[in-house]
């Protein structure tokens, strides 16, 4: 079994970023991933959206970003195995074995879980026909624009993702519909205006979608007014479903790792420790106040950064808490 100092699970933007400040601290560390691919939300989210508050970069595309930060991960030589679900975390003494696709591979004297939103498991509707339409027109994001070329598309969902999709697909489908089950959205105001001034996009306030026609290929979808009640259809080619992640803290059976309330996220102290001796969480999966306040890249990296210093204390009592400025530190 191989040991470690520190092990961290996710390599989303914050455990890519703690891959590195590891390595800053001299901190022998193994980042595992359950995707084959790392970046958290970047890949499976919002790959070809500009990101424009990260600290330093005026405006980045969210794959390059994702890039570069892979980059400053293997800085240290960093090891980041991918395809390696954490499925338990097993107490050995004083230290912990990190079950991985259900084999016991690592020893580690303290854990680092940076899961961020879990598993990417979207939210359903729940309707009949969502199963059966599943990858042929229903989709729950959207990666690729151009699939959507002189398309029908109704998006189902009020939040930021939501409206985000319909206002970039509206330059390149057909016709956009945004479905929301109650009359106000719950996005930035500055994507509100955007869709609320788009004329390629209508809108259908308080409707859901109750079911979902086709053939081989999605066809129709019926909808219901929930405030009148009035019933209706929209032909489209194709239906996104933009309604939120069920997001749960991980759950490793063997501890008993306290979560908020609702089970999203995993509760810290101002140490970023958990419940648990040795085992920290840091980003979007983690929080001190029940759900993330702000759940973006700098915080979420700089949170890393207290959270690593206080991990070399826990490892080493006598190290300094503050590393050093990396421009002092002589980085070849
Ligand atoms: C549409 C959209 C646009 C956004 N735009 C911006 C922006 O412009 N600027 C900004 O700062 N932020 C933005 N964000 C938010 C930003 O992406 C998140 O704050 C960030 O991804 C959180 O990083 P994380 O590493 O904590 O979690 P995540 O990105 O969720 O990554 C967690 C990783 O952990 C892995 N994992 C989960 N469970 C396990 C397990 N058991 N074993 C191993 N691996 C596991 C997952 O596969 C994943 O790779 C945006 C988010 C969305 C959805």
């Amino acid at each position: 079994m191989d040991e470690y100092d520190l092990v961290i699970i996710g390599a989303g933007p914050t455990g890519l970023f703690a891959t590195f400040l590891a390595g800053l601290r001299d901190i022998k560390s193994v980042t595992l991933e359950a995707l084959d691919y790392t970046g958290g939300q970047i890949p499976e989210l919002y790959p070809e959206k500009m990101v424009y508050d990260v600290q330093g970069i005026p405006k980045i595309n969210a794959t390059e970003l994702r890039d570069k930060m892979y980059e400053q991960a293997k800085l240290f030589d960093g090891e980041i195995k991918l395809s390696s679900k954490v499925t338990d975390i097993i107490p050995d003494n004083d230290e912990y074995i990190i079950e991985v696709n259900g084999v016991k591979e690592y020893k580690c004297k303290a854990v680092l879980i940076a899961t961020g939103i879990g598993d990417f498991t979207p939210r359903k509707i729940g309707c009949p026909g969502e199963d059966e339409f599943k990858g042929k027109g229903v989709d729950y994001t959207v990666k690729d624009i151009t699939k959507f070329k002189d398309m029908v598309v109704a998006i189902v969902g009020g939040g930021d993702s939501a409206l985000d999709y319909a206002d970039e697909l509206s330059g390149t489908a057909k016709k956009v519909y945004v479905l929301h089950h109650s009359e106000k959205f719950k996005a930035a105001e500055k994507t509100l205006d955007a869709v609320m001034n788009n004329k390629g996009i209508s809108l259908m306030m308080n409707t859901s979608v109750t079911e979902i026609k086709g053939d081989s290929k999605i066809r129709e979808i019926s909808t219901i007014n929930e405030k009148d009640k009035t019933t209706g259809s929209i032909k489209v080619d194709a239906l996104v479903i933009a309604i939120g992640h069920v997001g749960k803290a991980n759950v490793f059976k063997s501890v008993n790792i306290e979560t908020s309330k609702n089970g999203r996220t995993i509760l810290v102290n101002n140490e970023f420790q958990t419940n648990l001796k040795g085992i920290y969480a840091v980003g979007d999966g983690a929080t001190a106040a029940g759900e993330p306040v702000h759940p973006i890249i700098a915080i979420d990296g700089a949170n890393a950064y207290i959270a690593i210093n206080f991990i070399k204390k826990y490892l080493t009592p006598n190290a300094t808490m503050f590393g050093g400025h990396s421009s002092s530190l002589n980085i070849k």
